[in-house]
């Protein structure tokens, strides 16, 4: 089938979309002084990582979450900010970068997990990057099982994009402890740069916050040089409190990013949520100084969400976290939706969902 070249709308010049991406999100040093057209994302091991502190369970009981004020405030977000046309094809650009792109499927194989990365490396057709006169982007990194990692890193070797292995038992986390952790090492040493682990949500439960902070510490150590991500399953944890107190206990314990959801929950990432969870990174960072990530994960897949999670983070958190050391979709399906938005913007036509194919 002959795929007819997209037409450039009139309002879309190359170099005012790539002039909105700079002006209306933040850039680093490096993508100021980068030609416009290379906009890339910032390496993940830039940032200080979140060493963690003692364990303060003043602080943690005394974390409050006014569930109907967050709930209000969360259903007002989809009204507060209107991104459209050049803005709105510059912050899906932006949202590229920052998408965990993710299979986690039992039929999983390693012909899937290649296409996979080879769209992360190239997550939008070329002509209509053309189009846009953008290029070099590519997506934060490839999210796989452990059994994948190796195809995974082999794939999108030189490329840059790291590669991040689900663990501890993902999605439930109820394996023994130390196969948790030696699943942690065994990705480790298999060229995973980024670890998603689940935490035990009996845990918080219970109310048993040591327990928490300890097995977080143990990951996190586990771990090594790669990065840790505490996936909270905030659906299984009952209420915005508990999510609040989580997400500080996991703070405390070192985790480098907390993330809401494995996606295998019934309800995962939600606004109210995920404003639970930045204005707990807040509070932490106000205390201690130290910035941590932030990745909504599961049920993501339309482009409009994606601009949503995005004004979220810039009103609540700020610009420094619409980088790719800082904030992360876990998506296994809404690259697809952005790529067809962004056909749509250059073109005026949508097309069928199977003409964007992820894997
Ligand atoms: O961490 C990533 C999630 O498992 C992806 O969930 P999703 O398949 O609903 O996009």
């Amino acid at each position: 089938m002959v795929t007819p070249r997209p037409r450039l709308h009139s309002t879309a010049r190359a170099c005012d979309l790539v002039t909105l991406i700079d002006k209306d999100l933040p850039v680093t040093a490096e993508t100021q002084t980068r030609p416009a057209t290379q906009i890339a994302p910032v390496p993940h091991t830039g940032l200080e990582r979140n060493p963690g502190m003692e364990l303060d369970l003043d602080w943690v009981r005394a974390v409050q979450a006014n569930t109907s004020a967050i709930e209000r405030r969360a259903a007002t977000l989809p009204g507060r900010r209107s991104v459209k046309k050049e803005w709105q094809a510059a912050w899906l650009l932006k949202a590229i970068t920052l998408i965990d792109l993710t299979t986690l499927s039992g039929d999983d194989t390693p012909g899937r997990v290649r296409r996979l990365c080879a769209k992360a490396r190239q997550p939008v057709r070329a002509d209509i990057l053309d189009a846009l006169g953008v290029s070099g982007i590519t997506t934060g990194a490839v999210c796989v099982y452990h059994e994948m990692v190796p195809t995974a890193v082999e794939a999108l070797r030189g490329s840059g994009i790291p590669v991040a292995a689900v663990s501890t038992g993902f999605p439930a986390g109820l394996s023994p402890f130390r196969l948790r952790l030696a699943e942690i090492e065994e990705s480790v040493k298999a060229g995973a740069d980024e670890i998603d682990i689940v935490i035990s949500r009996r845990h918080v439960l219970t109310g048993d916050w040591q327990a928490l902070y300890d097995e977080m510490r143990a990951f996190r150590d586990a771990c090594g040089e790669a990065h840790v991500k505490a996936i909270l399953a905030t659906g299984e944890l009952g209420t915005l409190r508990n999510v609040a107190r989580a997400s500080l206990v996991c703070m405390m314990a070192g985790a480098d990013f907390i993330k809401t959801s494995t996606g295998k929950e019934s309800v995962n990432a939600t606004l109210p949520v995920s404003l639970t969870m930045v204005r707990a990174i807040r509070a932490y960072e106000e205390r201690t100084g130290i910035k941590v990530g932030y990745k909504p994960a599961g049920g993501i897949s339309k482009a409009k969400d994606a601009l949503l999670y995005l004004a979220l983070m810039k009103d609540e958190l700020g610009d420094r976290w619409l980088q790719p050391d800082l904030f992360r979709f876990g998506a296994s399906s809404l690259l697809g939706d952005i790529e067809r938005q962004l056909e749509h913007f250059v073109t005026g036509r949508y097309s069928a969902s199977y003409r964007h194919p992820l894997a």
